[in-house]
């Protein structure tokens, strides 16, 4: 199995010594957990939110539903989080977000925004950072590094709360598999998905988890599909979050059919990804779920290697 510390390059220097009016970040979609990698792994996408953040009169936010247009906005928050850490004043900005993501559907719209937030901050004020100062800000905001590591150094990453320190791998992912995201028309938060599991687990099932997680990470890099398909069910959280999911069974059984070796809940749902290799009967996918009452949509997506960066 191949796997790569993670770099602490430096993803900012100013190298000019005029002021930054205006920046643009991009941050690549995530799908977390990959089934039996719960809060530890995640994947990032060829999907991207872009964030414009240029100095203003008075805070305007557009490009987003109105719901999200006041100083709660999440990338606003995290901007200004990050320009207390720096000890910087908070300052007006006029927030503009072209997002392909949508919000709250399993891929990891809001560890866009925080890490578009902290870059955005980072950038605007001309303070050089590097990933690792990144990850830790976001992830203080966003709670755990399972989203924001990936849309952040991009690929398959695994990540771990130390004691005092965050701790991240990169994984390598054979070029033979392909990625198909089922994103419906209904929306479940994180949180509501987070309060479905349950206080304590059977010994015998954190056991089974542990050691298919291993293989899972064997199969993922050396193209092993039907190890990949034997190790795919997970014990933790998709039994509990399933029933959340409208048309789950539906969906996961076109999947299968179609020649998945994985269909798994991305994030904390309601999307699915599945995992084929090689062809991928992407049309007659498509017309089996829109015979489902729910609008599914449903589309391939590379793997994003590059992760969040100033445009
Ligand atoms: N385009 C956007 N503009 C403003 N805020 C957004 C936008 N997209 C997401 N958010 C914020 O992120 C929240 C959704 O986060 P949530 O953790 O529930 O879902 P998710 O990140 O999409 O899913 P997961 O963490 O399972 O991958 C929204 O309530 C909002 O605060
Ligand atoms: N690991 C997290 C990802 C969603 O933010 C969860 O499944 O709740």
């Amino acid at each position: 199995m191949s796997s790569q510390k993670t770099q602490l390059k430096c993803i900012f220097s100013p190298k000019s010594k005029g002021e930054i009016k205006m920046v643009r970040i991009k941050v690549p979609a995530t799908s977390a957990n990959l089934g039996v990698g719960f809060d530890c792994l995640g994947l990032a996408l060829e999907q991207y939110a872009y964030f414009d953040f240029e100095e203003a009169e008075e805070l305007l936010i557009s490009g987003c539903d109105p719901v999200f247009q006041t100083e709660d906005n999440l990338i606003y928050q995290a901007f200004t989080y990050t320009l207390e850490k720096l000890g910087q004043k908070s300052r007006a900005i006029h927030l503009n977000i072209d997002s392909s993501i949508p919000p709250a559907r399993g891929l990891g719209s809001s560890a866009t925004c925080v890490v578009g937030g902290v870059l955005g901050a980072f950038a605007l004020t001309k303070t050089p950072v590097d990933h690792y100062q990144v990850l830790q800000i976001a992830t203080e905001i966003e709670g755990h590094p399972d989203n924001v590591a990936p849309a952040l150094y991009g690929g398959l990453i695994a990540s771990f709360m130390g004691e005092n320190k965050i701790y991240t791998q990169k994984y390598d992912i054979h070029d033979s598999y392909r990625f198909v995201v089922f994103s419906p028309d209904f929306e479940t938060s994180t949180k509501e998905a987070r309060e479905r599991l349950p206080e304590k687990i059977a010994f015998s099932h954190a056991v089974a988890n542990q050691s298919k997680l291993v293989f899972a990470l064997a199969s993922l890099a050396s193209g092993d599909g039907e190890l990949l398909q034997a190790v795919q069910t997970d014990q933790l959280h998709e039994p509990y979050r399933k029933v959340m999911i409208h048309e789950f069974d539906d969906v996961a059984a076109f999947a299968r059919e179609a020649g998945a070796c994985s269909v798994l809940i991305s994030g904390s749902g309601p999307s699915i990804l599945a995992i084929f290799q090689e062809e991928v009967p992407i049309e007659k996918l498509r017309t089996q779920v829109s015979s489902l009452q729910h609008e599914w949509k449903c589309y391939t997506v590379n793997v994003d290697l590059g992760g969040a960066g100033i445009c």
